[in-house]
């Protein structure tokens, strides 16, 4: 199955693309005395504005995505699925854009295991899957994960045993794997949030 995601954009998810366009760029840049201030102030007018739109959680558009990579989440390093076979695998292309730089041209390492989180839930929360929520998720760094690069990502179900389901994901520069990862997922009981 192939997945498209950004074929048509909505206005709410245009806004969301337009964030996650801005933290990169603000990410990258050195702004003046002036431009800082101005940023600052255009800021605080939207953040009093949004307060006033405030809703419930099952209200937001944020993060709720069906068409955007990672759901519209603009703190999530963007990937796209290109093979999906829920539950059992998937796999894409990722790319750590500098909004996610640890240092010396490298991503910050809290941020890869986020993708892998994010995968994992893909997998373990599709369609026709009883909820579950990440128990541990471990992630080995083998190599540096450079931001700005095209990557390429594999996740799969490696076994099942009752209400635990273990994962396994790889990340990948070319053939050079970055960064694997293993994560047990809990299937949720009635009542559990
Ligand atoms: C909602 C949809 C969202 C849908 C939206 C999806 C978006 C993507 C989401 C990504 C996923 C997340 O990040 S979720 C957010 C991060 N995760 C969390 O907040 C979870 C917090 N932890 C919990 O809620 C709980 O600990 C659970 C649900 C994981 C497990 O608690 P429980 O249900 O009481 O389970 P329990 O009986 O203790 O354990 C069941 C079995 O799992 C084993 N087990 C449990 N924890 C561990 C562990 N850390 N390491 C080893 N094994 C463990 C037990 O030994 C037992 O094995 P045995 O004796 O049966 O052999």
């Amino acid at each position: 199955m192939t997945v498209n995601v950004e074929a048509s954009l909505t206005q709410h998810d245009a806004v969301v693309t337009g964030l996650r366009d801005f933290l990169d760029a603000l990410a990258s840049a050195a702004p003046d005395e002036r431009s800082s201030q101005r940023l600052l102030h255009d800021l605080a007018q939207w953040t009093e504005d949004l307060r006033q739109d405030a809703v419930e959680e099952s209200h937001r558009h944020y993060g709720r995505s069906p068409t955007l990579a990672t759901a519209g989440q603009a703190t999530t390093p963007w990937y796209v699925v290109d093979e999906a076979a829920p539950p059992e695998r998937l796999a894409g292309r990722a790319s750590f854009s500098n909004f996610f730089l640890g240092g010396r041209g490298a991503a910050h390492g809290g941020t890869i295991p986020l993708l892998f989180d994010e995968l994992f839930g893909w997998l373990a929360n599709s369609e026709g899957m009883p909820p579950s929520r990440t128990a541990y998720l471990t992630t080995n760094y083998r190599s540096v994960v450079r931001v700005g690069r095209p990557m390429t990502f594999t996740a799969w179900t490696d076994r099942v045993e009752g209400r635990k389901r273990f994962l396994r994901a790889e990340l990948r520069d070319g053939d050079t794997v970055c960064a694997e990862s293993e994560a047990l997922f809990v299937t949720l009981r009635a009542g559990q949030p």
